[in-house]
């Protein structure tokens, strides 16, 4: 199945700070970076590896694993994106990052793209996409859709709260696609936001509330 809901407890019990109704922006934006550093560990849990020998501290020659193969572009989703982006580079420091801007019509719930800036080699990358809420996810399925025009083919999805609307609307549109997920909550209510949900993610990471 191509959701991964991680229920390790550092990601629960920081998810559930994050649900505080009068949580502040500092700790808000410090969560979403700490559980965007934690999905990125549990969502390159199956990269390979291969055998590379080195000179030890002892002068003899040994065999160690390192990463094999595949760079990464992560891909935050203008402006939330942003706010687990540090989490991620954190653990792969190397990867270059492919920015997407689009943001949700608050009457129609479309997503409107208005920026993209993705690394030229995409298409020999896997891409991490970040953004911490998948609602109805047609912000997801526009920015797949954008990715692999360019031709980008492993995907994988990290998200901090997904309805189980937008997962299946991603599952369709493109059932190759991995998401990672803190939580699966119940649905979404009539303003297509997430019950329980974190309210705007956005607008608590950048104090605009
Ligand atoms: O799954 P969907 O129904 O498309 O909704 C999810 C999108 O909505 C939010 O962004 P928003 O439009 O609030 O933009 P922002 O990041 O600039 O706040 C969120 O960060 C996702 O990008
Ligand atoms: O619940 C939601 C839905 C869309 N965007 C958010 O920031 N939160
Ligand atoms: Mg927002």
């Amino acid at each position: 199945m191509p959701l991964h809901v991680i229920k390790h407890p550092l990601v629960q019990h920081k998810l559930g700070l994050m649900r505080e109704a009068d949580i502040s922006t500092k700790s808000f934006r410090e969560l979403t970076n700490e559980l965007g550093n934690l999905l990125t560990y549990e969502a390159t849990s199956d990269f390979e590896l291969e055998p590379n020998t080195i000179t030890s501290w002892s002068g003899d020659a040994i065999e160690v694993q390192k990463l094999k193969g595949k760079k990464v572009t992560v891909v935050p989703i203008l402006r939330a994106g942003i706010g687990m982006l540090d989490g991620v580079l954190d653990l792969i420091p190397s990867a270059k990052v492919s920015v997407v801007g689009l943001y949700r019509d608050e009457e129609t719930l479309e997503p409107v793209p208005y920026f993209q800036k993705l690394v030229k080699d995409i298409d020999q990358r896997i891409a991490l996409v970040i953004d911490p809420m998948l609602a109805t996810g047609g912000t997801m399925v526009a920015t797949i859709d954008m990715l692999k025009q360019k031709g980008c083919e492993q995907i994988r999805v990290l998200v901090l709260v997904a309805a189980p609307e937008g997962v299946d609307k991603v599952l369709e549109a493109h059932p190759d696609v991995h998401i990672y997920a803190a939580a699966l909550d119940s649905h979404l209510n009539e303003h297509g936001y997430i019950v329980p949900g974190l309210g705007d993610a956005g607008d608590k990471i950048f104090g605009t509330r």
